[in-house]
């Protein structure tokens, strides 16, 4: 198969769809990668790795989405690239499309097959594709918050592991998956106090063992939502419904009741995020502030530590590209239900349930189409 891997163009992107060792196990297994010029060297994955590796490095993002039977990428296209994929085409990427009407429509006009990463699911359960960027937005999402919470970023002035004398900041984590764990882990690190909220019950007493007691597992509902908000001097928002747009479980009331100068970092600001008061922000301008709280949004927060990320990434996809190369479309999702899982947008129908219902498009299921 002709794979191609363009540069992504989101702000402060910095991520690529393969590193030199994931193009060189495609081309090991009789594919052809070509990579857009430039496309990693801000990461020092430079365009001679990706040759040495066995890739053929290409001027335009143009050429690559013409050409390729298979596009690779990090972000989900942007409007200008899903105005380049064409019928038949395959694009495997983040897409996290929910929230976010323009690109569904674009997707479904364009009658390309768009496999998101964050739906593909995993024998066991999880989420094997958003797993490994969850796990560096989780532990990113306390390095930013701690950051936003010094005075000269406009926030309280409070240090997480407060001194000795000096009691410790109050960090409160919604939702306690991958985000919400390696949040936890970080702030337990720093020496904060940390609540993590979540609706799952047997959720909450594997945190509860694994943290040793360090960290308070709390059931969420309005009432500790309220009660918690009020105390806290950091908010993470790492709340998921697979697919689905995120619940507002923070409402605006709840915001301004927190301290002026508190830092709310909305992890799931992707799936629309989880606070009343979040919009989508970029690396470039990162926070802005309602009712005194510093809110920090960005969508692609895993970019800021790109090279890790990259790495991470593409350990997790390589396994599904090579089955999705090798087999084609098709007979790949047709043998595995887990890959399937991940199809949102097919020859124009939308084939993921919680997308079809959040944007009221029919649902078309993508069992019965392969
Ligand atoms: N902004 C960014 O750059 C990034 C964002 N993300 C996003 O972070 C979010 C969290 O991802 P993961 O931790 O991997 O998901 P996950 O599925 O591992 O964890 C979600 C947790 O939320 C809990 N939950 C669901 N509804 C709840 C409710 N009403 N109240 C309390 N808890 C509730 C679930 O029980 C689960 O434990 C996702 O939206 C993901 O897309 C992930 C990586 C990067
Ligand atoms: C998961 C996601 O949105 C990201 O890595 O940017
Ligand atoms: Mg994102």
């Amino acid at each position: 198969m002709l794979i191609g891997v363009p540069k992504e163009i989101k702000n402060h992107e910095y991520r690529i769809g393969l590193t030199p060792a994931g193009v060189r196990e495609l081309v090991a297994a009789g594919h052809q990668v070509i990579v857009q010029a430039d496309g990693g060297t801000a990461i020092g994955f430079t365009d001679e790795l990706y040759q040495a590796a066995g890739a053929t490095i290409i001027a335009s993002a143009d050429e690559i989405f013409a050409t390729a039977e298979m596009i690779i990428k990090v972000k989900e296209p942007q409007p200008e690239e899903c105005k380049k994929l064409r019928p038949g085409q395959l694009l495997f990427t983040y897409l996290h499309l929910a929230p976010d009407p323009t690109q569904t429509q674009l997707l479904v006009d364009s009658g390309a097959s768009c496999i998101a990463y964050e739906t593909v699911t995993a024998p066991g359960g999880g989420l094997p594709l958003l797993a490994p960027m969850s796990e560096v937005a989780g532990r990113m999402s306390i390095q930013a918050g701690a950051h936003h919470l010094e005075k000269a970023q406009g926030g309280l002035g409070v240090l997480l592991g407060g001194v000795p004398g000096v009691a410790p900041a109050d960090v409160l984590i919604v939702g306690g998956g991958v985000v919400g764990t390696q949040a936890a882990r970080m702030a337990v690190g720093m020496g904060a106090n940390v609540t993590i909220l979540d609706r799952s019950l047997p959720r909450l007493r594997q945190l509860d063992t694994e943290f040793n007691g360090r960290v308070n597992c709390v059931y969420s509902t309005v009432d500790a939502l309220e009660t918690l908000t009020a105390q806290a001097d950091l908010v993470v928002g790492a709340v998921l419904i697979p697919g689905a747009a995120a619940p507002k479980l923070i409402t605006r009331e709840m915001v301004a009741n927190m301290k002026p100068g508190a830092v709310m970092v909305d992890v799931a600001i992707d799936q629309g995020g989880c606070f009343e008061t979040s919009k989508p922000t970029s690396h470039q301008e990162p926070t802005y502030v309602v009712d005194g709280v510093v809110h920090y949004c960005v969508t692609n927060m895993p970019g800021g530590v790109a090279r890790t990320s990259t790495m991470a990434l593409t350990n997790a996809t390589l396994p599904f590209a090579l089955q999705l190369a090798n087999k084609g479309l098709g007979a790949a999702v047709a043998a595995d239900p887990h890959l399937m899982a991940g199809l949102n947008v097919h020859d124009g129908k939308v084939t993921y349930q919680a997308v079809a219902d959040s944007l009221g498009y029919d649902y078309v299921d993508p069992s019965t189409l392969f």
